[in-house]
């Protein structure tokens, strides 16, 4: 299960790769801001924001068959088979009448990466990465408060090395094609300041290597 080959056979209506929406892709490690900055981000601009995890953990909500199933990935902090996370995204992007999505926290491997592509044809406009130390992340996680059941020390420990292990490669993929901009932790302390500049960066398409040099540590 979960190869992108089974993943580019499943019913997808062909729908998505009809609608061919813009996509952003968000990535960066838990707790580095990723929906605090969507957040920011469509309230200036036209993105829908969808949420890979918060579609989870609706459809753990839901009580359908998967749910059980995401419900143990996300505790022991793995990553949900693609197949299960594309349909929830495709859906999702299929209900709603926006031609413009951030989507946050996916691709987290190099197998999601290929089959989303597979399956959608579709490939980022751009990937936003949210660059901040393990330290600063298990701070902010530790008092994230939403009640989520994997924001506890030893699951913290097992999604820093699945995002070290299996989700900065897909952000190193797309640097080599000139696709990522960074956004470290020093401007994120300062944000609130400096979204606008955050959004310049998304709405005038400024080369990804001009604000590496400006944003990087
Ligand atoms: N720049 C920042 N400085 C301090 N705390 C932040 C900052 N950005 C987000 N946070 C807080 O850190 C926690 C994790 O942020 P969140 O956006 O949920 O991260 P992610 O979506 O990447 O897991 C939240 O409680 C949020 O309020
Ligand atoms: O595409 C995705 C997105 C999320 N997750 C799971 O959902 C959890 C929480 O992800 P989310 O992006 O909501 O939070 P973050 O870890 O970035 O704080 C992850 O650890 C994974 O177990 C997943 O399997 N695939």
């Amino acid at each position: 299960m979960g190869s992108a080959a089974e993943a580019a056979t499943m019913s997808t209506h062909g729908s998505l790769a009809e609608k061919k929406p813009t996509v952003v892709f968000v990535l960066g490690g838990p707790g580095s801001g990723k929906g605090t900055q969507c957040a920011n981000i469509v309230e200036h601009f036209g993105y829908t924001h969808l949420s890979a995890g918060d579609l989870l953990r609706a459809e753990i909500k839901s009580g359908s068959e998967n749910g059980t199933m995401i419900q143990t990935m996300i505790k022991e902090g793995k990553i949900v088979p693609s197949e299960v996370t594309i349909k929830l995204l495709e859906k999702a992007i299929l209900g709603i009448d926006n031609d413009k999505f951030l989507i946050d926290g996916f691709p987290r491997n190099e197998e999601n990466r290929a089959a989303f592509e597979a399956v959608t044809k579709i490939e980022p406009e751009f990937v936003l990465f949210f660059d901040c130390p393990e330290e600063e992340m298990e701070r902010r996680l530790l008092s994230r408060n939403q009640g989520r059941e994997d924001d506890n020390i030893e699951t913290i420990r097992k999604r820093f090395k699945v995002f070290l292990d299996s989700s900065l490669p897909v952000v190193e993929y797309y640097a080599a094609k000139g696709k990522v901009k960074k956004v470290n932790h020093f401007l994120m302390y300062w944000l609130n300041a400096y979204t606008l500049n955050l959004l310049n960066l998304i709405s005038f398409q400024v080369k990804p290597s001009i604000f590496c040099v400006w944003l990087s540590d």
